[in-house]
């Protein structure tokens, strides 16, 4: 991660939890509730660090009664959107309604809706369009699995996912975008991608940013990596200088894990 001369990040860094198909919404007000207790009791600056949930969909409207109520400076988001604005797609929820609800982000592209739901490219190209449409920012997920890490052609194939899922973007919007490189091996699994296999995907990632959105564009995009992060490896990985952030999974469901992970510049060099 780039520092400048006053020891502030040139990208603000994220820090995020997708906490899947997990808390209901009562479960869910605990949850951030102990987070927000835990972030007070250190003094968390949000300003230096930026800290976002994404909650089932249920859980939502919760959230934001919490978050205005409380005056919360967590953001938070949807793990999904649709394509579309309104109409006849049952189960599915339209990135307007998120916009209601005050929600900052949606994850586009999750490897778990790309496998279990058989989201396409295209169809992602579309959501993606979608959230900056609603004014939400995609947190745009990209990967690969084991066979194409094992056959060497991780980049390749990353690479490839980004630019289909992209297409069509203004650079002012690529600027913005937040993407998440998330190794489908590394989810869940308790292998962790080493610091330098994930500096060496958000190089490219940015690299490949640069060459179709300009230089200047790909420099203020945030860039993240997931899979099976912790507080013992967040800080490792956050010190990469092309990783800005992290998309947490199972640790952001324990409030006291992900806040030190949220705080991962107490613990750098431990
Ligand atoms: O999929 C992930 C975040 O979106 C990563 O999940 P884990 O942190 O549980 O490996």
């Amino acid at each position: 991660m780039t520092t400048s001369s006053n020891g502030s990040f040139a990208r603000i860094p994220l820090i995020a939890g997708n906490w899947k198909m997990n808390m209901d919404h009562v479960q869910a007000i605990t949850l951030l509730q102990k987070l927000a207790w835990t972030l007070e009791d250190k003094r968390h600056d949000f300003g230096r660090v930026e800290v976002a949930i994404f909650p089932p969909f249920t859980d939502l409207r919760g959230v934001q009664t919490l978050v205005q109520g409380d005056d919360l400076k967590v953001v938070y988001g949807g793990q999904d959107l649709s394509p579309f604005d309104s109409g006849a797609y049952t189960g599915d929820i339209s990135g307007a309604f998120l916009a209601k609800l005050g929600c900052t982000y949606a994850l586009v592209g999750h490897s778990e809706r790309r496998t279990l739901h058989g989201e396409s490219d295209e169809e992602l190209n579309a959501k993606t369009k979608a959230a900056y449409k609603h004014g939400l920012v995609p947190v745009l997920c990209v990967g690969e699995g084991l066979e194409v890490r094992q056959a060497g052609q991780h980049v390749e194939h990353t690479l490839a996912q980004l630019r289909a899922d992209v297409e069509g973007l203004t650079a002012e919007q690529a600027s913005t975008l937040v993407v998440a490189y998330e190794p489908v091996w590394a989810i869940g699994t308790g292998e962790v991608a080493g610091p330098e296999d994930a500096q060496e995907m958000c190089a490219a990632i940015r690299a490949e940013l640069s060459s179709i959105f300009g230089d200047e564009a790909a420099r203020a995009t945030r860039l993240l990596y997931g899979g099976s992060v912790k507080a013992a490896n967040a800080a490792a990985i956050l010190g990469q200088p092309d990783v800005d952030g992290v998309l947490v999974g199972g640790a952001s469901l324990d409030p006291a894990e992900f806040a030190s992970i949220v705080r991962f510049e107490s613990h750098a060099g431990a």
